[in-house]
């Protein structure tokens, strides 16, 4: 298979990284120091299941050198992503699959203002990683999972050629019976921890020892539920119940992705977790209260790290 993996960060290169082990044809999209870095000593992942060193087939920032993917797995974050399909759907082939791993659940809707609907899939992944320094990519946490479908979950011939894909380049791959309840039940889980990590800027292990910020998290994942009910998704409430265990589970130092990003001043994925909550509830008259007060609080801060960014 041609597969391309569209950036190389802490996602794409460690799923990228381990494609580019076996014999599949693997194409990696960088920019920057990443692409240089890659291009001249490759790609090092460190990760607590093993470090390994690889060399895609090719590592570019320019498309028009890529033959027609197979399959593109897209590992850029949330908010580049619609910039990403505008890109890459001029050189995608009839069969041409492609893949989102990114937080949230308007990923595959986004890759469809460019790309026909028919090759967009449905996924998301789980374990804690990042570009440690320009080729260098640390996996330090969780054991990385890959969950893929198609959009209406059927259990097709392609996606099971993607699944023997991810078996040989040693992926656990899962492949759900309802994609959009396991993607719903991930952004519950993150949509519920992230922005409020941001704003009070302390871990999980502070956060959750507040009771003022627990019932504050409890509202936030209530009406998550609540929006995921007006639009049909099968959320439960003992998905919430189970998303507070593993936030009793969660190592006190622990911190999610967007927190992170928050906290650096750099551009989150607000928009994709509270941002989108708050959009789809006025879209069905609902009150959303809590995730409003979030997402309003953390917008000044979010438009002034994305315009720095686009300097
Ligand atoms: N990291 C993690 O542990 C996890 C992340 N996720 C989700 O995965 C997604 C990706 O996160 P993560 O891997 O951390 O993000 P990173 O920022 O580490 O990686 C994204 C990479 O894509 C590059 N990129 C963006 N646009 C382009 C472009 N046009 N051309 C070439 N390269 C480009 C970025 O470069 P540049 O820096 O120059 O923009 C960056 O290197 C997010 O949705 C996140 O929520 C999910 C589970 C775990
Ligand atoms: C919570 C976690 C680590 C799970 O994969 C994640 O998705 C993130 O931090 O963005």
């Amino acid at each position: 298979m041609n597969i391309l993996i569209y950036g190389i960060g802490g996602i794409g290169g460690y799923f990228g990284g381990k494609l580019a082990l076996t014999d599949h044809h693997i194409t990696f999209i960088a920019r920057g120091k990443q692409l240089k870095a890659i291009q001249e000593n490759g790609l090092k992942v460190k990760s607590i299941l093993g470090d390994f060193q690889c060399t895609p087939d090719l590592v570019t920032d320019d498309l028009k050198q890529v033959p027609c993917p197979d399959l593109v797995i897209m590992g850029v974050k949330s908010w580049q992503l619609t910039s990403a399909a505008k890109q890459i759907a001029p050189i995608l082939g009839e069969n041409s699959l492609v893949l989102p791993l990114q937080n949230g659940v308007d990923n595959p809707t986004k890759l469809m203002e460019y790309i026909d609907q028919k090759q967009v899939l449905s996924g998301f992944c789980n374990l804690i990683s990042y570009i440690e320094s320009p080729g260098v990519v640390c996996h330090f946490a969780f054991k990385p999972t890959l969950t893929f479908a198609e959009l209406d979950n059927t259990n097709s011939t392609r996606i099971q050629k993607i699944d023997a894909v991810f078996h040989q380049a040693d992926i656990k791959s899962i492949i759900p019976k309802d994609i959009h309840r396991e993607l719903w039940k991930k952004f519950l889980f993150i949509t519920t921890i992230s922005a409020i990590g941001g704003l009070c800027r302390v871990p999980i292990g502070e956060l959750r020892e507040s009771s003022y910020i627990n019932s504050l998290m409890r509202s936030t994942a209530h009406e998550i539920l609540s929006v995921a009910k007006a639009k049909q998704v099968d959320l439960r409430a003992e998905d919430i119940e189970k998303v507070f265990q593993t936030i009793s589970d969660l190592d006190p130092m622990s911190t999610a992705s967007t927190q992170r990003d928050l906290m650096a001043g750099k551009p989150s994925e607000l928009e994709t977790f509270n941002g989108y909550i708050v959009k789809q509830a006025k879209m069905h008259g609902i009150c959303v209260p809590v995730n409003e007060m979030l997402y309003q609080c953390l917008l000044p801060m979010e438009k002034k790290s994305r315009s720095e960014y686009s300097k």
